[in-house]
């Protein structure tokens, strides 16, 4: 049984899969003191608690925190005995071409978004993912990951609002009405939401006229359905876009090893 491990800069998260489908996935904090007991800890009680008795045999992992991946390496050891497959190392093999410029890190989620959606939808391609920061993957016809966009996410843009304006309360993203707000909190609830509409509709235009083709766009992350609801920005939205990813490299790793 494969065990997939997407770590973003904040929350990680775990999924069982069985070859064909996903058993289970579950949601932690991301924090770098984390250790491997604890990771062990949690994730056996919540498979206990599920009645999982899958015995997990092989580790996939993502992760934009470079620290947390030597806990989770030590977890795979421990308590599965086996060694991860780490994407963005070298011995970790990507379907798909990478095209950026020299020395450029590209964040491992971006390219396990990129694996994921071209496996589902083939090029062209851009992948909208709304984590920490929100992601724009630019996916070219043969499946390369050929750049981008990285802005602010949207939770991290309120607590920024919040965090440098003293009159400015903290408040949670929602779909106003109307564009004009009458109070404080119905303003910066436009600026975020009605702002953010503005940024991904302008960004993916941009990206279209710029490559000059038709592009299929495809969004993941809890905060994608909130968006998309009564606009037209995305074609698809994919829930386990990144962990589906995860599935693709680790298969296209093995069949690699098989032969
Ligand atoms: N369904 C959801 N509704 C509201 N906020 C969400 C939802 N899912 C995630 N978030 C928030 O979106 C932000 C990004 O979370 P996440 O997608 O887990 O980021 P990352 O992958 O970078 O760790 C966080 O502030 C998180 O609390
Ligand atoms: C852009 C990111 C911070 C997004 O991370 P996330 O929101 O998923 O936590 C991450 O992909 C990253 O650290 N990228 C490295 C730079 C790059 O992708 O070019
Ligand atoms: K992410």
């Amino acid at each position: 049984m494969l065990l997939a491990i997407d770590c973003g800069n904040t929350n990680t998260v775990f999924s069982i899969w069985d070859g064909t489908k996903f058993l289970a996935t579950w949601r932690t904090s991301t924090e770098q003191q984390r250790t491997a007991d604890q990771y062990y800890v949690w994730l056996s009680t919540l498979m206990q608690l599920k009645q999982i008795e899958a015995r997990i045999t092989e580790v996939i992992i993502s992760s934009t925190v470079p620290r947390v991946v030597f806990n989770l390496r030590v977890l795979c050891n421990r308590y599965f005995d086996c060694r991860p497959l780490v994407v963005g190392r070298s011995d970790c093999a990507l379907p798909v071409d990478v095209r950026v410029d020299p020395g450029t890190q590209v964040g491992p989620d971006r390219l396990v978004n990129t694996a994921g959606a071209f496996d589902r939808y083939g090029g062209d391609l851009i992948v909208v993912d709304f984590g920490t920061a929100t992601t724009f993957d630019v996916v070219a016809s043969d499946g390369a990951y050929i750049g981008g966009v990285i802005s602010p996410g949207v939770n991290l843009s309120l607590e920024a609002l919040h965090d440098a304006a003293a009159a400015l309360p903290n408040i949670d993203v929602t779909r106003p009405e109307h564009v004009i707000g009458t109070n404080t909190v119905a303003c910066m609830q436009s600026g975020i939401f009605w702002g953010y509409v503005s940024l991904i509709d302008g960004v993916l235009a941009r990206i279209k006229t710029e490559r000059a083709r038709e592009m299929t766009v495809v969004a993941t992350g809890g905060l994608a359905p909130l968006f998309q609801q009564g606009e037209t920005l995305f074609d698809h939205f994919e829930e386990d876009l990144t962990m589906h990813g995860l599935t693709v490299i680790h298969r296209y790793n093995r069949d690699r090893e098989n032969t």
